[in-house]
């Protein structure tokens, strides 16, 4: 199972990520309690290894702006939430950098489409909302064998019968490791990665 933390600020939550197992962490560059700058990332970045993903998550940016503020953090992938089309997964590719799309567990049945992103994320209607909802949906949405991420309100107790209700291949997660709002808490990120990973 494929585990993203997203949402991710100090090197402290990178760390316990990393080390549970985590293949990949999230830093939010779009307005959030979760919101980092491009040179915190930068800075962050020296406690990614090599092997794990850094992710830069953006909402409803153009995909020209994305790639450049990823770029200028120094990242290699970015998530696009929001309305997107076809021509954002090309503008992503021509810059170089890997794509997640995020949609929405409600979008159009053709945006659940191979689009040619790296990975599909599939997350509740509010992104970063904390809102769990019908995982085992999913399964009509002719995703099987995709490489695809579940999102949205997952959690160390709920983490594993979701994934499986859905038939994701990676789960993806930010409220469900917090204290409080855009506030990690380290022991729930090691629940949560270790109880995806189980
Ligand atoms: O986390 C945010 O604040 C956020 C803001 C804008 C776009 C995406 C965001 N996060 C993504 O939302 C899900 C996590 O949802 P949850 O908090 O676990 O319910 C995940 O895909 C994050 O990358």
């Amino acid at each position: 199972m494929f585990v993203k933390v997203c949402g991710l600020s100090t090197p402290e939550s990178i760390q316990e990520a990393v080390d549970a197992g985590a293949d990949a962490v999230g830093f939010v560059l779009t307005a959030s309690p979760r919101v980092v700058s491009p040179a915190q990332v930068t800075e962050l970045l020296s406690n990614v290894p090599d092997g794990v993903a850094a992710v830069g998550v953006f909402r409803h940016e153009p995909a020209t702006d994305a790639v450049a503020i990823a770029r200028a953090a120094g990242l290699q992938w970015i998530q696009l939430h929001g309305d997107r089309t076809p021509e954002d997964v090309k503008t992503a590719h021509d810059a170089g950098m890997k794509l997640i799309r995020a949609v929405t567990m409600d979008a159009a049945p053709d945006t659940f489409a191979n689009w040619g992103e790296e990975l599909l994320l599939v997350d509740a209607p509010v992104p970063g909302s904390g809102e769990s909802w019908d995982y085992g949906s999913m399964r009509t949405k002719g995703l099987e064998g995709r490489d695809w991420i579940l999102a949205g309100g997952l959690d160390a107790a709920n983490v594993a019968e979701a994934a499986r209700a859905a038939g994701a291949w990676g789960v993806d997660v930010s409220s469900g490791v917090e204290q409080s709002r855009g506030v990690k808490d380290l022991a729930k990120i090691r629940a949560f990665v270790t109880a995806a990973k189980a």
